[in-house]
C-alpha cells in the first residue's frame, strides 16, 4: 500500500538544541502503508528531528500534527497510543528480562497499576515472534547481544501497536540477517497494516529497497524528498555526502544502490 491518509504532517519545523537550530524549514508527512527513510550524512539532525516530531524535544519553529491534532496539545499517554519511537541507544534498565520490558510497550494502553489483559499478552507474543526475539524472553537485558538487545527493544515499540512508528537506526548492531528481518517487519507493518513508518537508515542500498519515499537531510535542511528513484541520483547524494557515486539498478531487484567512484588512478 502506498499514498494513505497523513498520519504524521510537520510543516516549516525548525529543529535543534538549546536555541541551536540544526535544520530549518523541514516539511514532512507521514502517511499511513508508507515507509519513509530519512537518510543524510552523520550529525546532519535525523536523530533531532526524529525526537521532535515524537514530542521528545520541542520545535523551535513550525508544527507538528498528529491525526490532525497539535502534537502540543496531546497528552503524553494519548500520543504512546498513537506513536511509537524507537532512540538510537535506549537506556538499558537493570535487571529487567526481555519479556517484561517488551511489556513495558504495553504502558500506553493499560495504565501503570493495571492488570494485564488478554489483548495485552496476545500484543506481546507478537511483537516478540514478529522480531524473532520469542527465544529471548526469560533472559535479563544486561545479559543479551547489541543485537539481541535492539530486537527486545524493536519488540517493545511494536507491542505498544501505535498506527506511527519511529524507528532511528533500527538495523544497528543487527547481523545481515536481522537488519533485512527488521526491515521486512517494517515494510509489513506499513503494507498489511496501514502504519505510518519514519525510519532513519544510514544504507542507502537499504533505503532504496524498504523506502516508499527518502528525506534526504544535509547542510541544515531537507535536500531532496520523493521515491527513491527520483532522490537517489548521484547529484543528490553526491552533493548531501560531498562524494562522487554511481547509481546503479540491480538487474535482479530493480533497486537502486549507490557506489563511491574510485578516480582511475585508483583503481585495480
Ligand atoms: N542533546 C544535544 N545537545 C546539543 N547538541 C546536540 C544534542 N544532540 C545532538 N546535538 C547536535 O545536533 C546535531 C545533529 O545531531 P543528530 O544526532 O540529530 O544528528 P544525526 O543526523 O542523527 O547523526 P548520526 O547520523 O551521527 O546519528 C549535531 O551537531 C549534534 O552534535
Amino acid at each position: 500500500m502506498s499514498g494513505g491518509e497523513a498520519r504524521l504532517v510537520a510543516r516549516g519545523l525548525d529543529v535543534g538544541h538549546a536555541g541551536r537550530r540544526v535544520l530549518g524549514s523541514v516539511d514532512l508527512t507521514l502517511r499511513a502503508g508508507e515507509v519513509t527513510v530519512l537518510a543524510g550524512p552523520n550529525g546532519c539532525g535525523k536523530s533531532t528531528l526524529l525526537r521532535t516530531v515524537a514530542g521528545l524535544q520541542p520545535a523551535l519553529a513550525g508544527e507538528v500534527h498528529v491525526d490532525g491534532e497539535p502534537l502540543r496539545s496531546l497528552s503524553r499517554r494519548t500520543l504512546s497510543r498513537r506513536l511509537a519511537f524507537l532512540p538510537q541507544t535506549p537506556l538499558v534498565p537493570a535487571g529487567v528480562t526481555v519479556r517484561e520490558l517488551v511489556r513495558h510497550g504495553r504502558y500506553a494502553h493499560r495504565g501503570a497499576f493495571a492488570r494485564h489483559t488478554r489483548e495485552d499478552a496476545e500484543a506481546v507474543d507478537w511483537a516478540l515472534a514478529v522480531t524473532d526475539a520469542a527465544p529471548l524472553e526469560g533472559k535479563r537485558l544486561d545479559e543479551l547481544s547489541g543485537g539481541e538487545r535492539q530486537r527486545a527493544w524493536l519488540a517493545t515499540v511494536l507491542a505498544q501497536r501505535a498506527d506511527i512508528l519511529l524507528l532511528d537506526e533500527p538495523t544497528t548492531y543487527l547481523d545481515l540477517r536481522h537488519q533485512f528481518e527488521v526491515l521486512d517487519v517494517v515494510a509489513r507493518l506499513a503494507d498489511e497494516h496501514g502504519i505510518a513508518c519514519g525510519v532513519v537508515l544510514h544504507d542507502l542500498m537499504q533505503a532504496a529497497a524498504y523506502g516508499d519515499r527518502i528525506l534526504v537531510i544535509a547542510d541544515g535542511a531537507v535536500t531532496a524528498t520523493g521515491p527513491p528513484d527520483e532522490v537517489l541520483t548521484p547529484e543528490t547524494i553526491g552533493r548531501a555526502f560531498g562524494l562522487d557515486v554511481s547509481v546503479v539498478r540491480d538487474t535482479e531487484t530493480g533497486h537502486l544502490a549507490c557506489f563511491p567512484r574510485r578516480p582511475a588512478a585508483a583503481a585495480r
